[in-house]
């Protein structure tokens, strides 16, 4: 029997590391796939496996290679469209993958997700036994979004983001996000060649950038949604890099220390899974906006929010979805799972928690969202700190 391939690895801090590759990384400028771009990630992932990383590769492309296939020029507009293309793109997309990586003698196994797939909780938990089992297994996850079922107002849509939620799914150490430029700037250097580089992001919520509206020809959401996966990945306590899909090696670069790519520091992490799923893998239907006593209390002292501290509520919800809890300048603070539907909140909003079941003519919980299901948000406590130009050393 050959040795578990953790415990061939000596020095190396084991990590559990998720990848996310974009289409523009994955295609040329005529259209093609990009072989050897490829071929250097696979080989840089089976690397990490070997060392006993447990590893996560994110790909997007289903969409891309759908079009070569087909022949189409430009990515499709419609929904439809879309997904009859993805259908045709991931299988093939798999299956370079899996020839890629067999040369190698590593299994990988595809995961296609949806958004409802980490909103419903015993779904979220299954996905992660599964992800759990592929890493027993030595195996490489693949997960892309499962585009051909996806409804609109249930899409990830771009899959920064949902690289991100499967990093705080499997409580990742590291979330690589590899795109067509080399880091973040102050403006999207395309359009602006005089763009600073940014090197070292602590604090999401001090970053001052320009990133444009869109990403390149055949990305989906550029910067932006880079910046979204940030917020997620490093309010899970996740460490973020930004680097060049060119030269996939850069990552084991980065792991050994080395400052390339723009890099941001992990928070505080909810110290349970169950937060980082409220935190992160709930879409809140509702905002409650708090008056300063409340901010007060559960910001600082850490107590569930009671009806008395809030001065409105925004949406349409029920009892145990989520919604976001902020101060009255529309600040978040944080994030929860409300005991009331909106009807029962605009009735016991502002009023003590003894008075509700003479309010509402039913007994109901004392606390609208019980500390045990609130998550504070760390951008909202975070000192004031700022980029840090190339030079610079920030760590
Ligand atoms: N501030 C910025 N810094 C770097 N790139 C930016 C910025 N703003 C916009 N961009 C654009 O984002 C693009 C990458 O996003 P995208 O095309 O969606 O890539 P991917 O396919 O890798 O997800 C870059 O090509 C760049 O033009
Ligand atoms: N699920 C889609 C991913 C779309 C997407 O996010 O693309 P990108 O911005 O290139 O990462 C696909 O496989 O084409």
């Amino acid at each position: 029997m050959s040795i578990p391939l953790a415990a061939k690895a000596q020095s190396v801090k084991l990590q559990t590391i998720v990848v996310k590759i974009g289409t523009s990384s994955l295609t040329q400028t005529d259209n093609q796939l990009a072989l050897s771009v490829l071929a250097r990630l696979v080989e840089t992932l089976s690397h990490l496996q070997r060392q006993g990383h447990r590893v996560i590769l994110v790909s997007s492309g289903a969409v891309g290679v759908g079009c070569v296939r087909l022949g189409l020029r430009e990515r499709p507009k419609s929904i439809e469209q879309k997904q009859a293309v993805a259908a045709v793109g991931q299988g093939r997309l798999m299956r370079i993958y899996d020839d890629l990586f067999t040369v190698l003698n590593q299994p990988i196994a595809q995961v296609l997700l949806t958004r409802s797939d980490l909103i419903q909780r015993s779904r979220y938990v299954n996905s992660y036994h599964t992800f759990r089992q592929l890493f027993k297994l030595n195996v490489i996850p693949i997960v892309n979004e499962n585009d051909t079922v996806a409804v609109d107002e249930l899409k990830f849509g771009d899959n920064d983001t949902l690289s991100a939620l499967v990093a705080s799914l499997v409580g990742a150490d590291w979330l690589f996000l590899l795109t067509d430029v080399d880091r973040l700037y102050s403006a999207d250097p395309r359009a602006n060649p005089d763009a600073e580089p940014i090197t070292w992001v602590q604090h999401l919520g001090d970053l001052n950038i320009d990133v444009g509206d869109r990403g390149s020809a055949w990305g989906t959401g550029g910067m932006i949604t880079k910046l979204e996966a940030a917020r997620i990945a490093t309010n899970s306590g996740i460490r973020m890099a930004i680097t060049n899909g060119q030269a996939p090696d850069n990552i084991l670069k980065i792991l050994t220390g080395e400052p390339l790519g723009t890099q941001f520091a992990p928070q505080p992490k909810p110290n349970n899974a169950r937060k980082r799923w409220i935190a992160n893998g709930l879409r809140p239907s509702g905002r409650l906006y708090l008056d300063p006593g409340a901010v007060q209390a559960i910001g600082q002292d850490g107590k569930s929010l009671l009806p008395a501290g809030i001065a409105m509520i925004e949406g349409t919800f029920q009892s145990q979805d989520a919604v976001v809890l902020c101060d009255l300048n529309g600040q978040e603070i944080a994030r929860g799972l409300v005991n009331y539907n909106h009807h029962e909140l605009q009735q016991i909003r502002g009023r003590r928690s003894s008075e509700i079941s003479m309010i509402l003519g039913y007994d109901g919980a004392d606390t609208v969202v019980h500390r045990d299901n609130l998550v504070l948000n760390p951008d909202s406590l975070s000192p004031k700190l700022n980029l840090v130009a190339e030079d610079d050393e920030a760590r």
